[in-house]
């Protein structure tokens, strides 16, 4: 039998006055369960009230038979209009009592909570609408008093809505939100809701940003979705479960709006997908498992659990068929179309969902299947105001730190080292769910499964249902591509996981292995996937960081491979190349120009066929010159980065689109990303493995598309490639191709089609063109130099062969220079930070930093490069120069530098250019003017440039090549003119 907190006699006294009560009363029929013994008069308690309240006493109810009620209710015109209207009404209480049914109706809607002071007994009570309770103090918390009494709510009825009650709910509403505030550890959280706005705004950087916003927007989440809960109950149930479900995912919009704000669509699916499996498969899993610990069989209903099943089957389905109409060769704008079409469909589902939910079927929603226990009504904490009040502060500040979260997402992933996919498919969802989660298990211990499986199912429904074809639709309205190609694997996995959720809830029942098993569905999932992405690693992974190069992966995997962070070096093989994304301009220039590219960060997962644009550009497929959609992909965050590449035009951070300066990179073609095998935990690796499967599909397809002939043109110099540059700058005739593209032996894909295909099938043997590089002229204009560079000046395979002998050949020599120390002012002797050579015709020599070099004998390999680079000046348009020497430097490491120097020494031809040229790895090349130290230029030496150094640049700057740059070898000859020395020679 429950004690209920008081006793009865403690009801008895309530009798005298009570200023703070005089508005209320209560008629107080107790539950049946309650034992009547207890509360003898249990008809008749009265509370006391005041004068001007006696009106209303009167015209309230006395159940018949009475002891102590007030005084029978007099039949006026006004009581009779009342009793009709309630009668019309169809109150239950109309027979009984029709005023106050008639009242009920009235102050149905109403907040009808207060929380009054017994003055005699010192002690507060609280009363929400049929309910109420002596409210725990804080010193005796544990005397189970907070338990509540329920009794039929429509016989609890403020009469007169004065400022005294208002002031009432006021100080309701206050306890209600220190309630909920300090209900929770979650809430010290909050804390940094200021600091991650003013991490923003002060821009203490974006990691800080990001770290901040995300910590603050869980404890955000949860009072974002306690308000929502609050606000539903007083508003009633229909418009309430509307609020709920509708606002119940306010974080995840939110976020999911500024990531699509950013053209962060990979992060959006990704975060989506990774909703619906966790709350699947790992959060309904533990409920089931913690729920069932405690009790052996636990119930819910199974009708609402088996609609929101089949739902989110539907819900699959429609993730489903974009994916399967885009394997089946359709149109990529019908992607979009077909996307933005089945979200359409799963909204007009999901209005279904919520009439079945909130009206027709709201029986067999939320109720306890235990039949015996009366459901319970929740009671509101917080008055409608002070709900919408929460909802509206909470998402104010949400907001913005939403826009920090995803704003910072791309710099995070940068720094951090971590996928986009990581971070959209793990972080994310933890910040919108984190709360739910929690909710959840506790629920499920506590046997209330329906709710339980409610936010764990439900949520999952919502989000398919509602968030998916909300951010496809946002995405419309903001011009952002936001489809429903969720890949085969994705969609392969949720399918399954639904099934098998399917199979755990059809019965309405669980147990702990049924929890097991979901759990087990989950790590299966991760594992197997783990395993996919470690053989894709095993593959394609090219640099790890820090760890060097795997070329040979390279260029079995027939794909060109990024990598995120720090410096990458990537070797052409011919083959393809890197886009860089960073933000600086250099980088920019970088990707416009040769076959090298270095690779540092902010790389996303992969871009099949070429790499297209910047997050934040609202720039789309439709934009991209020449190449045909379907081989095209939108980079969710190529850095900030533009050019044009491969005849596509990139854009620009901002959204601004590069000129049409139409570089054509052919060698280009298809790039993969995958995640570096460090990446954290396996359990939530899951997600982020999908995003490898998909990379894996993604490869097969670019394999094909590889290894396909032109489409278009039977003169491209690389079938399938060259077929994808505009018309208008392809080359007519294979001639003509020769006079600007320089044709390469294609080494990789010779290889690719000697090889089998990576994925162990059989390829047919194609014999395929070599990959073509445009040769591009850049002028430095720098004031009274000549200082011009060439870059693919010298084709692949030229670079490869020469690469080759002169790494291999040459007798390079660590030696010794003696140089003027800038601190003492001494002259200091040491090794040169690289490995030199000095070859010339006979007779030449040549002194520098205080050594005297006697020409080598010239090496028949740099004789024709020699012959080449001579070729070069005619190219510019300068005069022809015979060179008889040629400086050679090795630099094995970003380590060995070579310090700002001009090349003015006595026995050099003043008159004479010098051209340098360059094989290997990038580095950057400084050019600073000796006037002033601060007029710097910087430009990148890749493979295969050519780099003219002549009128005045020795005598007004220095140049130099400084520590860093991709790792691995790089060769740079310098050819010069030098003066036979007379009479002797060296
Ligand atoms: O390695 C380079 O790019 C520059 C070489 C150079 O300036 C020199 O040898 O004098
Ligand atoms: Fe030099």
């Amino acid at each position: 039998m429950p004690t209920n907190g008081f006793l009865p006699h403690e009801w008895n006294s309530l009798n005298d006055p009570i200023p703070f009560f005089d508005y209320w009363r209560i008629y107080t029929p107790f539950r049946k369960d309650i034992d009547s013994e207890y509360f003898p008069n249990v008809n008749t308690m009265r509370w006391p009230y005041g004068t001007k309240e006696k009106l209303a006493m009167e015209l309230a109810f006395v159940p018949p038979g009475s002891v102590s009620g007030p005084p029978p209710l007099r039949r006026t015109p006004a009581t009779g209009l009342l009793e009709r209207s309630a009668r019309s009404l169809g109150s239950r209480f109309a027979g009984l009592c029709p005023v106050a049914a008639a009242l009920a109706v009235v102050v149905k809607q109403r907040d009808r909570s207060a929380v009054f002071r017994h003055s005699k007994q010192n002690q507060v009570f609280e009363v929400r609408a049929g309910r109420i309770r002596r409210k725990p103090s804080q010193e005796n918390l544990d005397d189970n008093r907070e338990e509540w009494f329920n009794f039929d709510k429509a016989t609890v009825q403020p009469i007169a809505a004065n400022s005294a009650i208002r002031r009432l709910e006021a100080s309701e509403d206050l306890s209600g939100l220190k309630e909920i505030i300090l209900g929770s550890p979650l809430n010290l959280m909050l804390i940094f809701a200021p600091l991650g706005l003013a991490s923003e705004t002060l821009g203490w950087g974006e990691v800080a940003t990001f770290l901040l916003s995300f910590l603050a927007i869980v404890p955000l989440a949860k009072l974002l979705g306690e308000a929502t809960e609050q606000l539903a109950l007083s508003v009633g149930q229909t418009l309430g479960g509307l609020l709920n479900a509708t606002f119940g995912n306010a974080v995840e919009m939110i976020i999911a709006i500024f990531a699509l704000r950013e053209g962060l669509t990979e992060v959006v699916k990704g975060s989506l997908v990774g909703s619906i499996v966790s709350n699947l498969l790992l959060v309904l899993g533990m409920c089931f498992f913690c729920g069932g610990l405690q009790y052996n069989t636990q119930r819910f209903s199974p009708t609402g659990a088996r609609a929101q099943y089949s739902l989110l089957l539907l819900a699959v389905l429609a993730l489903v068929i974009p994916t399967v109409v885009l394997l089946t060769g359709a149109r990529p704008d019908s992607e979009l179309l077909i996307s933005r079409g089945c979200a359409i469909v799963l909204a007009v589902l999901y209005v279904c969902y919520l009439v079945f939910q909130l009206y027709t079927h709201k029986d067999q929603f939320g109720t306890e299947a235990n039949e015996e226990e009366p459901a319970e009504e929740e009671q509101p904490m917080l008055s409608k105001g002070a709900s919408l009040a929460l909802l509206l502060v909470a998402t104010v500040i949400v907001a913005p730190l939403s826009e920090g979260l995803t704003g910072s997402v791309e710099g995070v992933t940068k720094t951090l080292q971590l996928s986009d996919a990581f971070v959209g498919v793990i972080l994310l969802p933890i910040v919108g769910n984190a709360a739910e989660h929690l909710t959840a298990v506790t629920v499920a211990t506590k046997d209330k499964m329906d709710l339980s499986l409610g936010v764990a199912l439900g949520s999952s429904t919502q989000i398919a249902l509602f968030v998916v074809p909300f951010t496809v639709i946002a995405g419309w309205f903001m011009d952002v591509p936001m489809d429903l190609n969720f890949k085969s694997l994705d969609v392969s996995i949720l399918l399954l996981t639904v099934l098998i959720v399917g199979s755990t809830i059809s019965d309405g029942e669980s147990n702990w292995l049924e929890g097991a098993a979901l759990i087990g569905a989950y790590l299966l999932i991760a594992v197997s996937l783990w395993y996919i992405c470690l053989r894709l690693m095993q593959m394609d992974y090219v640099h790890q960081f820090g760890k060097g190069v795997r070329p040979k992966a390279v260029e079995e995997a027939g794909i060109l491979h990024l990598t995120r962070g720090g410096p990458s070096i990537w070797k052409h093989s011919g083959l393809r190349h890197l886009w860089h994304g960073g933000k600086d301009t250099q980088v920019r220039e970088e990707a416009e120009r040769g076959h090298y590219r270095r690779g540092s960060g902010g790389l996303p997962s992969l871009f099949p066929a070429a790499i297209l644009r910047h997050s934040r550009g609202q720039v789309l497929k439709k934009k991209i010159a020449g190449v045909p959609e379907e081989d095209c992909m939108v980079s969710p965050d190529v850095g900030g980065g533009a050019g044009v590449l491969n005849g596509l035009q990139l854009v620009q951070d901002g959204g601004k689109e590069e000129p049409t300066k139409q570089a054509e990179d052919p060698d280009l073609k298809a790039v993969t990303f995958c995640q570096r095998p460090s990446e954290p935990s396996w359990l939530l690796a899951t997600h982020m493995l999908t995003r490898c499967g998909r990379q894996m599909l993604r490869s097969q397809k670019l394999q094909k598309w590889w290894q396909a002939p032109a489409r278009h043109d039977s003169h491209s110099v690389r079938p399938g490639i060259q077929a994808y540059l505009p018309k208008a700058r392809r080359p007519k005739k294979p001639e003509e191709a020769q006079s600007h593209l320089h044709a390469t032996s294609g080494g990789v894909s010779r290889a690719m089609a000697e090889k089998k295909s990576r994925w162990g099938r059989k390829e047919k043997k194609v014999e395929q063109a070599p990959p073509v590089l445009q040769v591009r002229h850049r002028d430095l204009e720098l004031p009274g130099a000549v200082a011009v560079l060439l870059e693919n000046y010298f084709t692949v395979e030229e670079c490869e062969r020469y690469f080759k002998v002169l790494t291999n050949d040459i007798d390079w020599r660590h030696q010794q220079i003696t140089v003027t120390s800038q601190e003492s002012g001494d002259r200091v002797t040491g090794d040169e930070p690289r490995r030199t050579l000095f070859m010339s015709d006979p007779g030449i020599c040549y002194e520098y930093s205080g050594r005297e070099n006697v020409g080598q004998q010239w090496h028949p390999a740099v004789l024709e490069i020699k012959k080449k680079a001579e070729e070069g000046l005619a190219e510019c348009g300068l005069p022809q120069v015979v060179f008889n020497s040629a400086q050679m430097n090795r630099y094995d490491f970003p380590r060995h530098t070579l310090g700002m120097h001009a090349d003015n020494e006595p026995d050099l031809d003043r008159d004479s250019p010098i051209v340098s040229v360059s094989f290997g790895a990038t580095r950057d090349f400084v050019i600073q003017d000796k006037g002033d130290e601060k007029l710097k230029w910087v430009i990148s030496l890749a493979d295969g440039s050519w780099f003219v150094m002549g009128g005045a640049m020795q005598q007004r700057y220095l140049h130099g090549v400084p520590h860093g740059g991709m790792p691995g070898i790089r060769i740079n000859l310098t050819f010069r003119v030098c003066i036979p020395r007379t009479p002797a020679p060296c």
